[in-house]
């Protein structure tokens, strides 16, 4: 069976369009299985803000305290996932949350102890958890908090996690769900982009922010052998005569011609 991984970003959790459940909806109908990963960066910082915690990101991955691990599971596990689930049951959706740290769902190690703090990179998933769900006609919704070797929980972007869930899957498709309608050059949309066109994007500022950890997911998911991966818009319909609407990351140049 053909899976599809959707992340839907924090930004776009409070304001799904009801043509997103529509779509997951039809995916289902299709025969695909249907995983889902949830961010909510800015749940994490209301509540930071809150405790007068000063959030603070390096190239879009959040520095993470032992305090802000707890706080960030705090809010992910307990506030984002739920939201998540809940829409997904109320339109028929048969959706179930699973925290990343159980079962060893999501296993990571330090990305950067140093720089970082509890920041996880991810090393494997438990591809047999996840498939049991999928099989009894569930969908799984994942929070990216990963546990390493010695039981530590670590923080992992969503992005991330997304993607090593899709490379783990094996899926046909790896979707960024996000507020903007794909990456904007010149706030023009960009249908495709490769590698290197990325590289330079970032370099020259015009890709920042939380949009590197999704090219840079999405790049190394390409690498690892997933067909597909693209970013968009989760306030809208993103899906329209049969085409996906959006930015596609390509391994090369042409890919799609
Ligand atoms: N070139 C770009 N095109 C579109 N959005 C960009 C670009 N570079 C940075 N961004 C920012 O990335 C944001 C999406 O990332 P983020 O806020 O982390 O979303 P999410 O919570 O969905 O992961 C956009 O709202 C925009 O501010
Ligand atoms: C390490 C790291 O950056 N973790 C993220 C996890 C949540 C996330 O990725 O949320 P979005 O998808 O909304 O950005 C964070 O703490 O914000």
């Amino acid at each position: 069976m053909s899976t599809i991984v959707i992340k839907c970003g924090g930004s776009v959790l409070n304001e799904l369009s009801s043509s997103f459940f529509d779509s997951i909806k039809e995916m289902k109908k299709k025969g695909y299985s249907v995983v889902l990963v949830h961010g909510g960066g800015p749940d994490i910082n209301d509540m930071l803000e809150k405790l007068n915690i000063m959030p603070e990101f390096v190239n879009g991955l959040r520095k993470t305290t032992k305090e802000t691990l707890q706080i960030a599971e705090m809010v992910l596990t307990g506030k984002t996932n739920r939201k998540l689930v809940e829409q997904l049951n109320d339109v028929g959706l048969k959706a179930i949350g699973l925290n990343g740290s159980d079962s060893n769902l999501i296993q990571a190690e330090y990305l950067d102890k140093a720089r970082l703090g509890y920041v996880g990179k991810v090393q494997s998933i438990n591809k047999d958890l996840i498939q049991l769900m999928v099989e009894s006609g569930h969908i799984p919704v994942i929070t990216p908090i990963a546990i390493n070797n010695q039981n530590v929980k670590l923080n992992v972007n969503a992005d991330y996690a997304a993607a090593a869930v899709a490379i783990g899957l094996e899926a046909e498709q790896c979707l960024f769900v996000t507020d903007v309608d794909g990456i904007l050059v010149n706030n023009q949309v960009k249908k495709e982009l490769n590698k290197r066109e990325v590289s330079e994007l970032i370099e020259n500022g015009t890709i920042y922010g939380g949009m590197i950890p999704k090219v840079e997911s999405a790049l190394s998911a390409i690498d690892m052998g997933l067909k597909s991966v693209m970013i968009v818009n989760g306030k809208k319909g993103f899906f329209e005569n049969d085409q996906w609407l959006g930015t596609q990351i390509c391994r090369k140049e042409g890919i799609l011609q």
